[in-house]
This record gives structure tokens, sequence and C-alpha cells, in this order.
């Protein structure tokens, strides 16, 4: 039984003619950190908000440890998967630490008091997010990318079992980018689903365990980052022509004349 699983899910946007999502079987599970590439629109937000049951399917389900995603309540859904969107505006001037506190909700209820275990849970999450410094601060006064780590951080005190992130790296310092794909994949060791939706095959090809790539409806490629992310692909996804560069582990597209 896969952790997270879906079949033959479509979607179509209420007024719309054609599906955004057409057909989409898959099978994700624990400790599997997956990309999910594809163009402006092509519906990787779609998924990952059928996945978290904030959406309803046009046709097709999603099941969720062997349950249909229907049957699960909000807060039963949040015990298994934690979501980043990926843009949050912050309306309401709580603190750093109550919104990251919030993420403890499925465990403890709106009403209920913190124990021990929240606590802790909310300070290692503002601990791996950097955000010791401005855990007192109000949210609407923090930069966008300090925003960012605020949402990644609850995400985190949640504490799910698996991870579902719009492009989480958008509006991040380099060094903050580069601290949150090794915290990505070291929370996939620890046996967690991290999955992502980037606009950075690069980063994907050292990272990830899996790569998907989504196009015109569907999932046109998916397998690990060497078969998956390659200069042939990239070219015929977002069509521009791109060779590739091995390196030390790293790939490099770049455009021009290929190497010798
Ligand atoms: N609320 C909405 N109403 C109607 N159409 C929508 C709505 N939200 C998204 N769409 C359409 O659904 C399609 C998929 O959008 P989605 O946000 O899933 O793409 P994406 O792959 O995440 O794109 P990006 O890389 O730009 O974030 C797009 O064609 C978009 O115009």
């Amino acid at each position: 039984m896969s952790f997270l699983y879906c079949r033959n899910l479509t979607f179509t946007q209420p007024g719309r003619k054609h599906p955004v999502l057409e057909g989409i079987d898959l099978s994700l599970e624990r400790g599997e950190l997956v990309g999910l590439l594809g163009l402006n629109g092509a519906g990787k937000s779609t998924l990952l908000r059928l996945l978290m049951g904030f959406l309803k399917p046009s046709a097709g389900e999603v099941l969720l440890a062997g349950k249909s995603l229907r049957a699960c309540s909000a807060s039963a859904i949040a015990r298994h998967l934690a979501y980043v969107p990926q843009s949050h505006a912050a309306t309401f001037p709580y603190t750093v630490r109550r919104m990251v506190e919030l993420g403890r909700v499925p465990h403890s209820g709106l009403t209920g008091r913190s124990g021990p275990e929240d606590r802790r849970a909310v300070e290692a999450a503002l601990e791996r997010m950097g955000l010791e410094r401005l855990a007192e601060r109000p949210v609407t006064e923090l930069s966008g990318g300090e925003r960012q780590r605020v949402v990644l951080a609850r995400a985190l005190a949640q504490d799910a079992a698996g991870l579902l992130l719009d492009e989480p790296m958008a509006g991040l310092d380099y060094g903050h980018q580069i601290r949150l794909m090794a915290l990505l994949s070291e929370l996939a060791r620890e046996g967690r689903l991290v999955m992502l939706t980037s606009h950075r095959p690069e980063e994907l090809y050292v990272r990830a365990s899996r790569v998907l790539i989504l196009d015109h409806g569907r999932i046109e490629a998916d397998g690990v980052p060497g078969d998956v992310v390659t200069a042939q692909r990239m070219t015929a996804l977002y069509g521009v022509p791109l060779h590739q560069t091995d390196h030390a582990g790293n790939r490099f597209f770049h455009q021009g004349e290929e190497d010798e």
C-alpha cells in the first residue's frame, strides 16, 4: 500500500472545457524526495492541491495511507500531510512563534493546550529554519523570504509523514535555498515523503530521488534524476536549446556549443 496514491486523477476548472490534469496515476512513498517540473500553468499546484484534498477531482481519487481522501477529515489529512503554498500574504500580526505553533493544531486542536512535545516541535522548527532571533516579531513586519521560512517552519512543526511544497525556494536567499534543499533531503532520508514543485532542474538532479515532468495534463516522465533531467528532455520541455555538462555529481545546463 502506497503512502499517497492517486488513480485516474482528472481535474477541470469550473467553466473550462479542457482538463488541467487528465488520468494521472501516481504512487508516492515515504522516503522519496520527488521533484515536479513543468511549464507555468502546467498544473503542478493543481496536482498538489488535489493530493492535499483542497480541490475535489472531476474524476479519479486520491488515497492517503490506503484511505480515500473523501473519507478523511481535514485534521486527519493534516496529521499525515503538511503543505507549503506558493504564496501567502500575512494579514494578521501574529508573532513568528505563534504562526509556527499553528502547525501543531492538527495534534493539539485549536483550543487544546500545548504540551512539552508541541513546544519541542515548535522550537526545533524555529531552529531548523534559522528563525530563533525573529521568534517574537509580527509576521506582517517580515520580508518575503523571512515569511516563507515561517511558513516552512509551520509545516515542519506539523511533523507530518508527508510534506508537499509548492516552489519552496521562491524568495529565499541563496544560502537558505541550499540549506532548505539539504533539509528536505534529510527529511526524506528520515522516512518522510517530500514532494516539491520546482523550476530548477539542476537542483533536482542533485537532491531528488525521483523527478516527474508534468506536460499537457499528464505525467510525461517519471524516473531517477539521471534519466529524467537530461538536456534532451529539458530542451523539449522548455523550448530552449540546452546542452549538459556533468561535473562532481552535478549536472549543468547551458546554451550554445556542446562541450567537446
Ligand atoms: N482559480 C482558477 N480558475 C481558473 N483557472 C485556474 C485557476 N487556478 C489555476 N487555473 C488554471 O489552471 C492551470 C494550472 O494552474 P497551476 O497553478 O496548477 O499551474 P502551475 O504548473 O502550478 O504553474 P506555475 O509554474 O506558474 O506556478 C492554468 O492554466 C491556470 O490558468
